[in-house]
């Protein structure tokens, strides 16, 4: 995506590899900074703290991890233990497990230089797919909002997201919001309205990004959703997801659940956006997916930024109060209108005629 005229992906490598360069994405929207990740222990730190985030890039993230974990691993003894601490940086997002079952399976039996070559040109290949799978869901997303936008002739359409699927949240272009970059690449017009998802506020993510491409966003509290929908100022809503059961449930950022059941209550098409990676097809319902229990400390401060421009974190609840954080609810597949993925756009009770083979 271009960022002040500068074409940025999330995560890139340089040094044949040695290095690992990611958006620190705990500093945006405030500040647009750069990090290097020599060894994978960071590289999953990053993981852990959100540095790096979203389900499709923290697979990608994996990957890379996986291979500055092979690259300081010359007899090749502590691998399996590295990606198992890989695997379980974050629980909820299934590219992350799928990202190292797939390095595994393609660095076994290679030893030396040719395995940590081929962990490379692997982990470089899984952001390429992405990259491509994420183009491909805007493309089948655009085609959706078209029809819709047809339909209402004569303003833009309103869509509403919540917590942040766009570039940011994969190696490029993004899942939910790949559809409406596509749409203003095809002269669709659109106006978002970005929920500021507490406690990350990824929601600020999502209008820095849409801000950055020139495209009318409005942020929004969580709780202001309903009240869009019920007043017919939502069109369309589109999210991520995190992990996709083989019956269409789908796992997504806190909240998520709640947007669904006004939606259905408002009659407003709710749809999910996610590549094929994010569907977990050994899971037959969404009860099987594990949700990330964060921090306490997350709903207790809040990050901002000072008047000279340095960011910070302001705590807003007595140290002593207790606070529980899930990190993601379930969805039921009924409540989803369709899943656009870089297949096409499914219905939840296709995705089974979808499973590999
Ligand atoms: C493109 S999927 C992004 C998905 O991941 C986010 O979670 P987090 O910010 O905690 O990594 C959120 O659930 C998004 O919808």
């Amino acid at each position: 995506m271009l960022v002040e005229g500068k074409p940025m992906r999330t995560i890139w490598t340089e040094d044949e590899g040695d290095s690992v360069l990611y958006i620190d994405q705990t500093l945006l929207p405030y500040e647009l900074r750069i990090r290097t990740a020599r060894s994978w222990e960071r590289l999953v730190q990053a993981i852990e703290r959100m540095e790096v985030r979203g389900a499709p890039l923290i697979g990608v993230a994996g990957a890379w991890a996986a291979a500055l974990a092979v690259a300081d691993d010359p007899g090749g003894n502590e691998l399996r233990r590295r990606l198992e601490v890989i695997a379980s940086a974050r629980p909820t997002a299934v590219n992350l497990q799928w990202a190292v079952k797939r390095m595994s399976a393609r660095l076994s039996g290679l030893e030396g230089r040719e395995r940590i070559r081929c962990a490379r040109s692997e982990a470089a290949r899984m952001a390429e797919e992405d990259v491509a799978a994420n183009r491909s869901i805007g493309r089948y997303a655009a085609r959706l909002l078209r029809a819709l936008s047809e339909a209402r002739p004569g303003r833009p359409l309103q869509i509403l997201t919540h917590c942040n699927a766009g570039w940011l949240a994969t190696v490029d272009y993004g899942t939910a919001l790949s559809g409406v970059y596509q749409c203003s690449a095809d002269g669709i017009p659109v106006h978002v309205w970005a929920d500021e998802t507490r406690p990350r506020l990824q929601g600020l993510l999502t209008e820095w990004e849409l801000r950055m491409a020139g495209l009318p966003v409005t942020l929004v509290a969580d709780n202001a959703g309903g009240y869009l929908m019920q007043r017919g100022l939502v069109d369309v809503v589109i999210v991520g997801a995190d992990r996709i059961a083989a019956n269409g449930d789908a796992a997504n950022k806190i909240g998520t659940y709640l947007k669904a059941l006004a939606a259905r209550e408002s009659g407003v098409p709710f749809y999910v956006a996610a590549p094929f990676s994010t569907i977990d097809f050994s899971l037959s319902r969404g009860s099987g997916i594990p949700i990330e229990k964060r921090s306490g400390g997350e709903l207790r401060e809040i990050r901002g930024v000072r008047p000279d421009g340095s960011v910070s974190t302001l705590r807003i609840a007595p140290q002593q109060t207790d606070a529980f954080n899930p990190g993601f609810d379930v969805t039921p597949a009924e409540l989803i209108t369709g899943i656009i993925t870089e297949k096409g756009v499914l219905r939840p009770s296709e995705l089974l005629e979808w499973r590999p083979q």
